[in-house]
């Protein structure tokens, strides 16, 4: 018998590698996407929730629910950091599509997790590609989310590399790393997938360039709001490509082998210049004394990806029509 797809939420902020990894899941078997979720990073909540309800028309899924997420960060101590730049102003690489004619639901993003992991639960798996505010509400507001929710697969952080906000910090936890502690010490099954695998996972121009030969919907319309995205890696990394960082974290959900991983405590620095910094305690020394990390639950982070194999399957994935 065939296994049951797996039911994923996804949690974003739309975003053009958000567009992307979005669309490569709705076109993987493997998984069954039960709703979206929103949050602000690439644009304000506002905006990711019109462009979430934007590209499921888009990909012709207006079954598939989308609840609005917070509008601050889980202390609301900070002004929010949103990267336009990235994204273009309006996260879809400045194309100013239509407004959507769909609505969100009533319920809030952290109702909504709370909920569907409720109704399954061990078996919903959260893909987290932004700030990790709704997940952390979602984690204070139900004391059994951690353990009703199957898996938490997010991309943040930098172990071990700089960060892309600063040398210290990545995009994801800097903009909320009060929400990124409660994620990483909840207890729950958690995967953090960091820049130091997706910056290995480059989608070359070469890449673009057979991209645009496909018809395919998802094809034609990724290769318009493109542009930005690569301009602002030409510009910031010098490279002739665009990192694949929300895909590559849809497909470490979609098939885990993908990548390998160490197991240890993370714990995330919430103030000062190191502010958003992930640190892994890798367990190689009993300390002698009690520390920050001690008695904490472990998350397993990813080390290494099989970057080929993941950027041709994001290609198999947007080609097909
Ligand atoms: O603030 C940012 N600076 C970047 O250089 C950058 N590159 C990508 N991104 C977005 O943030 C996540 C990776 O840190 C991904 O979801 C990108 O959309 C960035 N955000």
């Amino acid at each position: 018998m065939a296994a049951q797809p797996k039911k994923i939420i996804i949690d974003t902020d739309p975003g053009i590698d958000d567009a992307m990894a979005i669309f490569v899941a709705l076109r993987s078997p493997e998984v069954e996407v039960i709703g979206l979720t929103t949050i602000y990073g690439n644009v304000y909540t506002t905006l990711a929730t019109r462009n979430a309800l934007h590209l499921l028309e888009v990909a012709g899924r207006t079954d598939i629910p989308v609840a609005e997420g917070s509008h601050v960060s889980i202390t609301n101590n900070a002004k929010l950091r949103i990267a336009g730049f990235v994204h273009g102003t309006d996260g879809l690489g400045n194309q100013n599509f239509p407004p959507p004619k769909g609505k969100p639901i009533e319920q809030s993003a952290a109702d909504f997790l709370i909920e569907q992991a409720k109704l399954h639960p061990g078996k919903v798996t959260v893909v987290a590609l932004g700030p990790l505010t709704n997940i952390a509400l979602a984690i204070q507001g139900d004391p059994a989310f951690s353990k009703n929710i199957g898996q938490i697969v997010l991309l943040g952080g930098a172990f071990l590399v700089n960060g892309n906000v600063n040398p210290a910090s990545e995009a994801n936890i800097f903009g909320d790393p009060d929400a990124a502690d409660i994620v990483f010490t909840s207890g729950a099954d958690v995967v953090a997938v960091g820049i130091n695998v997706t910056h290995q996972v480059v989608f070359t121009d070469a890449d673009r360039e057979k991209l645009s030969r496909s018809d395919g919907k998802f094809a034609q319309y990724l290769c318009k709001i493109l542009d930005v995205y690569f301009s602002y890696h030409h510009d910031a990394y010098n490279i002739k490509g665009v990192y694949l960082h929300d895909p590559a974290t849809m497909l470490a959900a979609v098939d885990p082998s993908l990548m390998t991983y160490t197991e240890g405590v993370v714990r995330v620095q919430t103030s000062g210049i190191t502010k958003g910094l992930t640190i892994l305690y890798n367990k190689q020394k009993r300390f002698g004394e009690v520390t920050e990390w001690t008695d904490k639950p472990t998350v397993k982070v990813a080390v290494t990806a099989d970057a080929p194999a993941l950027v041709e399957l994001v290609m198999e994935r947007l080609m097909d029509s």
